[in-house]
């Protein structure tokens, strides 16, 4: 073994090999030289993939950790968009001629959709397909300057095919949003091909080893066979046909990736970030506590343990709640495909809260835990830059995160307007269904009970007030639409209270099933301290309506504060726990050794500006 740690088989494999542990520091390199590294990593992974035989997704995922260290690679979209939307919205046909090959990785293809004028807004992408009968061919072209594709990762370089959203158009017709596969570059000499014009956006805040890309249509001619038709189907003569389904489903691709992101991104980049910082805190030592004594470990003060302890419960919820986010994307899709496709909307709406709600978490998260490292924090060294600014892409991508709270909310207010009409609801919302108890529960004890019961009543009395307030709007004369975005702040609140309840839900409902004692008391702690904050946190929230009063809110500070002292003999542990090996994690300040100080004097030296022969040097001589 080259190096310590790698606790799961795939990751020990990938830890094996020479080109993902070594190689020049990632934070010493240009973006192109980035961007080298990372295709030359592209292509030994591929090799890795054929020469183990890695062809599940989840084994690959575990793989890819190792191989791209904090950084999305060029084949994220492939693996977690391209090849996805092939398979769900493909023919079986297309599926057997099209999926081979990109898991083979001899086609390389991304997700293309977001234009320079319109993101969020899907229905008003301008990209058009205009099927010609004559020829059999979908005539695709960018007839503005708003048009043309832009964001799309891969697109700039790497890909040479992509699923590409666009306006199906027949005899004049539009037919909405459909998906086509594009073949973008040619498979022998990689340029793209007559009628494309294609390159990368240029530098943005992170994703530096992605080239995301543009792409403009000049009537660029497919063959009929490649607009993706599982659910629609054009046929020779131009006559479209469609299932009687919701023509939701060729958004598909979005509701699976803002599932994984929960995990992938939000409770990967915190749990990162917490491991740097709480291992950092327990080797730096600065001032005094008591005089005359040795400089405490800064993981010692009281305030620092309040920053960083809620960050790491938050950090174990946000993992807990990724993993049952995946759980529920892959059951709820299996129905879909048996043709129940009852809880789309609810799949639609709680992946898209937990995505906006845990993204934003972690990116605040993650920007605190570099601000507890201090000025070795602000180095590149600390390694909490890169996870920052690949992390905080999430609250963008997939979905701007207000507008996903608000799809969120959208299906809040549905459930909770049928309620008022006799309907009983299930699953993640059963509880608007109950009556909204005026009585508090929490005790000094702080139950995980008490405490989700806590969230619930915040939860359904929002949303509640949030229905109240958009028919009074309406009722006062605005038409639902102004009235909807009359509400929308008080929405979006709404929404952010019934992911928060979900989110402290599923905690609970972890702790209850560990078995062994020691564990499930450990925590139980870090569950209380989670609630705990969200209660004070959102102190106004929960004391609004009379549900909590001051002497509750005394008890709960008090509480919190002792958990602090209760998790602090754990916390290292705690982020061990997590079992990120130090390639992972990219990080002097949390290393496992601990031997920050030596490392980072190492580093400083190596840096390009310190290299002698350079122009500075002359200029400055
Ligand atoms: C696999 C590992 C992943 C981790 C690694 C990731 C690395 C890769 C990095 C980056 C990849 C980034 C890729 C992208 O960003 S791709 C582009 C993504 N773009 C978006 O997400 C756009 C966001 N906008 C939308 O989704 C929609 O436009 C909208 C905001 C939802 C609005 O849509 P629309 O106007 O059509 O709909 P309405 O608001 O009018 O609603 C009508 C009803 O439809 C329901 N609805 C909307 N969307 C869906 C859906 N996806 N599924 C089911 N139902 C949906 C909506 O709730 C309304 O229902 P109602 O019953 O109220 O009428
Ligand atoms: C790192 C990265 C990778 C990406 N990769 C891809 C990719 O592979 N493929 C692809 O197709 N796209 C990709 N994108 C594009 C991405 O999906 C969009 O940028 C994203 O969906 C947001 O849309 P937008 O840029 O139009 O934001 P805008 O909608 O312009 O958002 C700007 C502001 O307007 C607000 N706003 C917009 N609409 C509403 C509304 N209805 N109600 C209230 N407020 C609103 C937003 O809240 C936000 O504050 C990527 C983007 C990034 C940053």
């Amino acid at each position: 073994m080259l190096f310590k740690g790698g606790g799961l088989p795939h990751e020990s494999l990938a830890l094996q090999e020479k080109l993902f542990g070594a190689g020049p520091d990632y934070n010493f390199m240009t973006r192109i030289e980035r961007f080298k590294n990372s295709l030359v990593r592209v292509q030994h992974f591929i090799r890795c993939c054929a020469r183990y035989n890695l062809h599940d997704h989840a084994d690959k995922k575990w793989f890819e950790g190792v191989a791209f260290p904090n950084e999305v690679s060029v084949l994220g979209p492939h693996s977690g968009m391209f090849i996805p939307t092939l398979k769900e919205q493909g023919s079986e046909e297309q599926i057997q001629k099209w999926v081979p090959q990109a898991e083979k990785h001899q086609i390389m293809g991304t997700y293309i959709q977001t234009e320079l004028g319109h993101g969020t807004f899907v229905r008003g992408l301008e990209t058009t397909a205009t099927y010609d009968p004559k020829t059999e061919e979908f005539i695709l072209n960018s007839p503005t300057l708003t048009s043309i594709k832009w964001w799309p990762g891969g697109l700039g370089r790497t890909c040479n095919f992509g699923i590409v959203m666009a306006l199906l158009y027949i005899d004049g017709k539009n037919y909405g949003m459909h998906p086509f596969v594009v073949q973008l570059r040619s498979l022998k000499t990689h340029e793209p091909l007559p009628g494309l014009t294609m390159g990368d956006i240029g530098p943005k805040f992170g994703f530096d080893t992605v080239d995301n890309g543009y792409l403009q249509f000049n009537h660029f001619g497919i063959p009929r066979e490649n607009m993706l038709m599982k659910y629609c189907q054009v046929l020779k003569n131009g006559t479209y046909t469609k299932q009687t389904r919701n023509p939701k489903f060729s958004y598909g691709a979005m509701i699976f990736v803002r599932s994984m992101v929960v995990y992938e991104v939000a409770g990967q980049g915190l749990a990162k970030a917490c491991t740097i910082a709480i291992r950092y805190s327990a080797i730096r030592r600065q001032s005094e506590l008591k005089k005359s004594r040795p400089e405490p470990q800064i993981l010692d003060y009281q305030t620092q343990q309040y920053k960083l302890f809620p960050l790491l419960a938050l950090a174990y919820a946000v993992w807990f709640t990724g993993v049952r986010m995946k759980e529920i994307y892959f059951m709820v899709n299996n129905e879909i495909k048996q043709g129940h496709t009852e809880r789309l909307p609810e799949l639609h709406a709680i992946s898209s809260g937990l995505k906006a709600f845990t993204t934003s978490m972690a990116s605040w998260g993650i920007e605190r835990c570099r601000l507890a490292c201090g000025g070795h924090g602000y180095s590149a060294a600390s390694g909490l830059p890169k996870i920052y600014v690949n992390a905080t892409g999430g609250c963008t991508y997939e979905g701007e995160n207000t507008v996903m709270l608000l799809q969120c909310a959208r299906f809040l207010m549905n459930i909770y307007g049928g309620v008022k009409n006799g309907r009983r609801p299930s699953g993640s919302v059963n509880y608007l269904g109950e009556r909204i108890s005026s009585r508090c529960t929490l005790t000094s004890e702080f139950t995980l009970k008490s405490l989700a019961d806590a969230f619930k009543h915040r939860a359904a009395r929002m949303i509640k007030e949030a229905s109240e307030r958009l028919n009074r709007l309406q009722a006062s004369g605005n038409d639902p639409e102004d009235s909807w975005n009359l509400n929308s702040v008080v929405l979006t609140k709404a929404a952010e209270a019934h992911c928060h309840y979900y989110m402290v839900l599923v905690f609970e409902s972890v702790v209850e099933s560990v078995e062994d004692n020691c564990v499930k008391d450990i925590l139980r702690q870090l569950c209380q301290l989670l609630a705990l904050c969200g209660i004070q946190e959102n102190s106004g929230d929960f004391i609004q309506d009379g549900f909590l009063n001051n002497d509750q809110l005394e008890l709960v500070k008090q509480k919190q504060l002792s958990l602090l002292s209760e998790i602090r003999p754990n916390a290292v542990l705690l982020v061990d726990a997590f079992e990120f090996h130090d390639v992972q994690l990219g990080s002097i300040l949390g290393r496992f050794d601990g031997n920050v100080y030596e490392n980072l004097f190492k580093w400083a030296k190596k840096t390009p500006l310190n290299k002698p022969e350079d122009l500075i040097h002359r200029l400055l001589r």
